[in-house]
């Protein structure tokens, strides 16, 4: 902390004007929210400044920026001073901006730091100049308690040797130091202060082309995301509205834990939802009536819970695989193809013009090829609709000319008999091809054994042997039979509706973002380009938290070869991670390394210190819960609000429950049910543990995560949910090796007897 800073003075009366001017501004503000009016415009004025007034009061006065940079522009060799906070702050009376907000363009600068090259976007131009300062501030009581310049390769150099090495390192700014050491609780917060350069490139990409994020544990994808939204509704608000943004999360438990954050980021009204939450009310309308979706938790019992068969193991994951791969989806766009090639009759179209005795026609052909390539990009009831008018105006060309070259002039009732007549035609013409439904031609598909060998089978697609489509095929008619699908069709059974019938208006979206995109399927993440406009999606995820076998994407060039094709997504990695401790992160990385992912990028902490995690073998029976209920209570009187009592599976952890709920004050059960994250101390399966974070995690079991790609998946996950502490409780007579292959100087090892 530097307060005896040589600009300390300066600061410090710079903040006590602003302060002032704030409060002149709150005295007018509260004075105008007052007025009572029944115009309407003034109501909408009012509404947003009582939004201003709650900020200002609630934490402008408190903190109304959190830096400042000095930019030297080239074209004018002027000093810009900028003091940037959380939101902008602009003088009523003068209009002069005091404070600029995060989102703004020039505010760029304050994020990629001190630079002679440095620029920024306004608009189209680009603003060219030397950052000659960045400046950030702590402040407690409208008092300075810190000021922190960020010449940080300078700066480093002088204390500690060469940059590169410690920034290799994980060595961070003392500012974000200080931000990270502040005791974190459970709740995701706003970083507007500590945004990093690459997670500023993320937040700023180009909002028309989808942006994928590769992320190590903890690298704030999620973060990231959600500032992004921010920044999106901030400076593109003429063609985006923050209730057509949507939040695609992995479950609403994590909702919740998400939801907290957004209003702190100025967007409030976003929708958030499950893939699945949102796919299933549309896909309710295709489905006859009586039938249902399937419990989206099944295939994770059969997964994740003994007593199922390697057979029965095998038959899902070869089903559930294929209905959310992109070989699915080009069975689905075959199945079109076949249906326009195969089943219509392409007869000619011609009658008779009584009046002359002349023969009009269009040959069936040229309404193949109509149908069939020059209005395939339509779906195929637009198609329909498309071909028809078409050909109608064909009719309609030809019969102009035959009355030209026949010297006829036909009055207007003449016209509208032969436009009736050539309605009728039309319509007998296209009565006869096939009325599709989605939900009869999804069956259809999916059931007809020798159809989809040969739209999903065949060259190119050697994976998918007769064997494999047999198993996909008869197990999906057990299915259907009895009345349900599975929550895996509901992504494939949308795209095919969009193949036939387009979607409406009203679904699609201005912003999609997809966390934990991993988990997705390539399916999944299709039809959510589908819905979202001009392809401006944001896809965070990390493939080595993937930890479903059934589902989810392999690698990002699936979706990246695949799906965001045209315009091509930008690709982003982020290695440096800001949740947990270097030395939680050195265990972790241990683990990380196991899986064996082309993609894999150790994660980087960022130099935090911690006390290294524990590993604790206990030889009694069940679980040792005073021990436990001892360590969970000496976790609160440290300040730790968050701990997280993690069992391999759902039934382990209604166990754990059972056994410390006596001994453990306030302790909670989380299942996959529960849509809200209460925070505090929890017990949880570990798979719903991904994507949050806890000040400890105590693994109850951790001598069940076998080597394999899942389970050393599930691990690393849970291992990386703690900030501050982590412990690893395991049977004496058992231990993973996954655990066992960390260097024993990774961590304090004890033993527990009964
Ligand atoms: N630039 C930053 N400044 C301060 N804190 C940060 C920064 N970036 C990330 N964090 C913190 O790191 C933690 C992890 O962030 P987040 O949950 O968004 O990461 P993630 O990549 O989504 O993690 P995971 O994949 O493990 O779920 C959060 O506490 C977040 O506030």
């Amino acid at each position: 902390m530097t307060i005896r800073h040589p600009d300390y003075d300066y600061e410090q009366k710079r903040l006590d004007e602003t302060r002032m001017i704030i409060q002149k501004e709150i005295d007018a503000l509260r004075r105008d929210v007052k007025e009572v009016t029944d115009d309407y415009v003034k109501q909408v004025v009012n509404y947003k400044k009582t939004k201003e007034l709650r900020y200002l009061e609630d934490q402008g006065l408190e903190k109304p920026y959190f830096g400042r940079v000095d930019f030297l522009k080239d074209e004018t060799y002027e000093m810009d001073r900028v003091y940037i906070g959380k939101r902008g702050i602009v003088r009523q009376d003068t209009f002069d901006s005091i404070v600029v907000d995060w989102r703004a363009p020039i505010a760029s600068l304050y994020y990629s730091g001190e630079s002679k090259d440095a620029y920024f976007r306004n608009g189209r131009d680009i603003v060219r100049g030397e950052v000659r300062l960045k400046r950030n501030f702590s402040m407690q009581n409208g008092k300075i308690t810190g000021i922190y310049d960020g010449a940080l390769k300078e700066s480093i150099q002088r204390e500690v040797g060469h940059p590169d090495e410690f920034l290799e390192e994980g060595y961070i700014d003392e500012f974000l130091a200080a931000n990270l050491n502040e005791t974190n609780d459970s709740r995701l917060k706003d970083i507007v202060a500590t945004i990093q350069s690459e997670q500023n490139d993320i937040i700023r990409a180009d909002k028309d082309r989808p942006v994928v994020v590769q992320g190590v544990a903890g690298s704030g994808k999620t973060t990231i995301a959600l500032h992004r939204l921010s920044y999106l509704i901030y400076n593109d608000q003429d063609t985006m509205l923050s209730k057509k943004f949507m939040v695609f999360a992995p479950n609403r438990l994590f909702l919740t834990y998400i939801s907290d954050v957004l209003p702190e980021l100025g967007v409030e009204d976003v929708q958030q939802s499950t893939f699945l939450d949102w796919a299933a009310k549309l896909v309710k309308a295709l489905l006859p009536k009586g039938w249902r979706i399937m419990d989206p938790h099944k295939p994770l019992h059969l997964f994740f819970e003994d007593g199922h068969s390697e057979r029965e193991r095998q038959i899902a994951l070869r089903r559930l695989r294929f209905k959310g791969s992109l070989a699915f989806r080009e069975a689905l766009h075959q199945y079109l193809l076949h249906v326009a090639e195969t089943r219509i009759a392409y007869k000619k179209l011609s009658f008779v013009y009584k009046r002359t005795n002349h023969v009009f026609a269009i040959p069936g052909e040229e309404i193949r090829e109509l149908f069939a390539r020059t209005y395939a990009h339509l779906p195929y009831r637009r198609r329909l609709e498309a071909v028809r008018k078409h050909v109608k105006q064909e009719v309609n060309k030809q019969l102009f000319s035959h009355l030209r070259d026949q010297k006829i002039d036909l009055d207007k009732q003449g016209l509208a008999r032969f436009e009736k007549m050539i309605d009728q035609l039309l319509d007998s013409y296209f009565g006869i091809f096939p009325e599709l439904t989605a939900f009869e031609a999804y069956q259809e598909l999916l059931t007809d054994l020798s159809l989809l060998m040969q739209l999903a089978g065949g060259a190119g697609h050697e994976e998918m042997t007769a064997e494999v489509i047999q198993d996909i095929s008869s197990s999906s008619a057990e299915i259907f039979a009895a009345e349900r699908i599975e929550p895996e069709d509901v992504a494939p059974l949308l795209y095919l509706r969009h193949l036939i019938e387009g979607l409406e208006q009203e679904d699609y979206f201005d912003h999609s973002v997809v966390d934990e995109a991993q988990d997705l399927s390539a399916m999944e993440l299709a039809v959510i380009r589908l819905v979202t406009k001009r392809d401006s999606l944001t896809v965070v995820g990390d493939i080595a938290q993937g930890i479903h076998a059934y589902r989810g994407l392999q690698s990002w060039e699936e979706l990246l070869d695949g799906v965001f094709v045209q315009p091509k997504g930008v690709y982003y990695t982020l290695s440096q991670s800001y949740r947990s401790t270097i030395e939680i992160m050195r265990c972790a990385n241990e683990v990380l390394r196991k899986i064996r992912l082309p993609e894999t990028v150790m994660a980087k902490p960022v130099l935090r210190h911690g006390e290294v995690p524990e590993r604790i073998s206990w030889d009694g029976n069940g679980l040792p819960v005073e021990y436990l209920a001892q360590r969970v209570e000496a976790y609160r009187s440290e300040g730790f609000q968050s701990i997280a009592l993690v069992a391999k599976n759902g039934e382990a952890s209604k166990k754990a429950y059972k056994a410390l709920r006596s001994h453990i004050e306030g302790i909670q059960l989380l299942g996959v049910k529960d849509a809200q994250f209460p925070g505090g101390i929890v017990v949880m399966p570990a798979y719903l543990t991904k994507g949050l974070q806890f000040d400890v995690v105590i693994v109850l079991d951790s001598e069940e995560y076998e080597e394999t790609e899942w389970d050393t998946k599930l691990l690393y996950v849970v291992m990386t949910r703690p900030v501050h502490r982590l412990v690893l409780l395991h049977r004496a007579s058992r231990m993973s090796p996954l655990i066992a292959a960390i260097p024993p100087a990774l961590y304090k090892q004890s033993e527990l007897s009964k």
